[in-house]
């Protein structure tokens, strides 16, 4: 047989292969449709973090036996296991409780609002929405409600909380999902008797499930009588955190005041440049496609949200402010061509980071390799 021929062939038997792959896939799909139906039937988890763990640790093991590449093998098998989740995401989902519940969502057309009220009724339970339109509705519904969640853009929470508090039973729970903790949740306190809690849940309303997200939960009072909320989370896949709002604050405004602002510090300083991110990207290792990818993606966001969040509080532009003196003191060593300033200060921060040093180096390699291999 010619080389050429034999080349014909062997890559006839990896297309067999790949579809014996598919197959089976498909078979092991099927077996996942069942496990969602007795799932929802005994009010299972859709997402099993065990088992998940397990089967990768022995899957690992299996693949190295074979000769196949474990880390490969582990990235094949999670996304297999993702895919059964957003599969069980798309079904009807276990109900936390015997009776359904009613919740009401206000700011319920928004995203967040409009991606829980999805959640709330393929779990059985009953979603009700109040944005500007239809605040007159309140009064009707206000003697049904087991729980309202106050999901509104952050400059308004309080107002709505105080707006909407006194008209709610004294058993109805009270909550929000703004994304600072301690005033909403103080707010809440003042305008309600009744149970308070202060969720946030750390992720946007584009996320195609709920599996692996992380809502973090701030007791107000009697906040045992959301257990059932909390329950249903765990039920939808998302991972649970308790918080001490003012901890929760103080870390935010870095995460969300001061990340947002510097991605809007490299998007303004690349327009000011006149440098058009397209062009960066031609000359763009992996990495720096990836920094460049993650200040674009805010800018395919609303303004008028990230100056909420950016202008959250005193207390937020106090620390953007700190930051800006923090930048003098660095300024400093440009003008002064002080390298060795430059070194001891990277040094100084390589000791505070210490181990999470060599994890972001693992963890930002990882996420960069699979970029790269998509999309370079
Ligand atoms: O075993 C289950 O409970 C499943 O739903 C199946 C499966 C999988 O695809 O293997 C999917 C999601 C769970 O987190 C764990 C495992």
């Amino acid at each position: 047989m010619s080389e050429k021929d034999q080349l014909k062939k062997q890559r006839t038997q990896i297309d067999d292969i790949d579809e014996q792959i598919l197959d089976l896939l498909k078979t092991r799909k099927d077996v996942v449709q069942d496990v969602i139906k007795r799932k929802v039937e005994n009010q299972l988890p859709v997402f099993v973090a065990g088992r998940e763990e397990e089967k990768t640790e022995s899957f690992r093991r299996k693949a190295a036996d074979r000769g196949i590449d474990p880390d490969w093998a582990e990235d094949f098998l999670r996304m297999v296991m993702a895919a059964s989740r957003a599969a069980q995401s798309a079904e009807k989902f276990p109900s936390a409780t015997e009776e359904p519940k009613h919740i009401l969502y206000v700011g319920g057309e928004g995203g967040m609002g409009s991606l829980y009220r999805r959640f709330t009724e393929s779990s059985g339970h009953i979603s009700y929405s109040l944005d500007k339109g239809n605040w007159y509705q309140l009064e009707e519904m206000a003697p049904k409600l087991d729980m309202v969640i106050i999901t509104v853009p952050i400059n308004v929470s309080i107002d709505v909380i105080r707006r909407i508090a006194p008209k709610l039973k004294p058993d109805t729970i009270l909550a929000d999902f703004t994304s600072n903790k301690s005033e909403p949740l103080k707010a809440m306190l003042d305008a309600h008797d009744g149970p308070v809690v202060g969720l946030h849940p750390m992720h946007g309303p584009d996320v195609p499930n709920l599996s692996k997200q992380l809502m973090v939960i701030c007791s107000g009072r009697d906040s045992e009588k959301a257990d059932w909320f909390r329950e249903q989370c765990i039920l939808w896949g998302m991972r649970i955190i308790e918080a001490n709002p003012s901890k929760h604050d103080h870390v935010m405004h870095l995460v969300q005041g001061l990340r947002h602002f510097v991605a809007l510090l490299h998007g303004s300083f690349m327009k000011e440049y006149d440098l058009n991110p397209n062009e960066m990207l031609d000359y763009s290792s992996p990495i720096y496609r990836a920094e460049l990818m993650m200040t674009g993606r805010i800018f395919a966001q609303d303004a008028e949200l990230y100056a909420d969040i950016v202008f959250a509080n005193k207390e937020r532009r106090d620390l953007l402010l700190t930051f800006f003196r923090h930048h003098q003191t660095l300024m400093e060593m440009v003008e002064n061509d002080d390298k060795r300033g430059f070194i001891r200060e990277f040094e100084a921060v390589t000791d505070f980071f210490g181990k999470f040093a060599s994890q972001a180096l693992t963890e930002s390699g990882y996420l960069i390799n699979r970029l790269a291999d998509r999309f370079s």
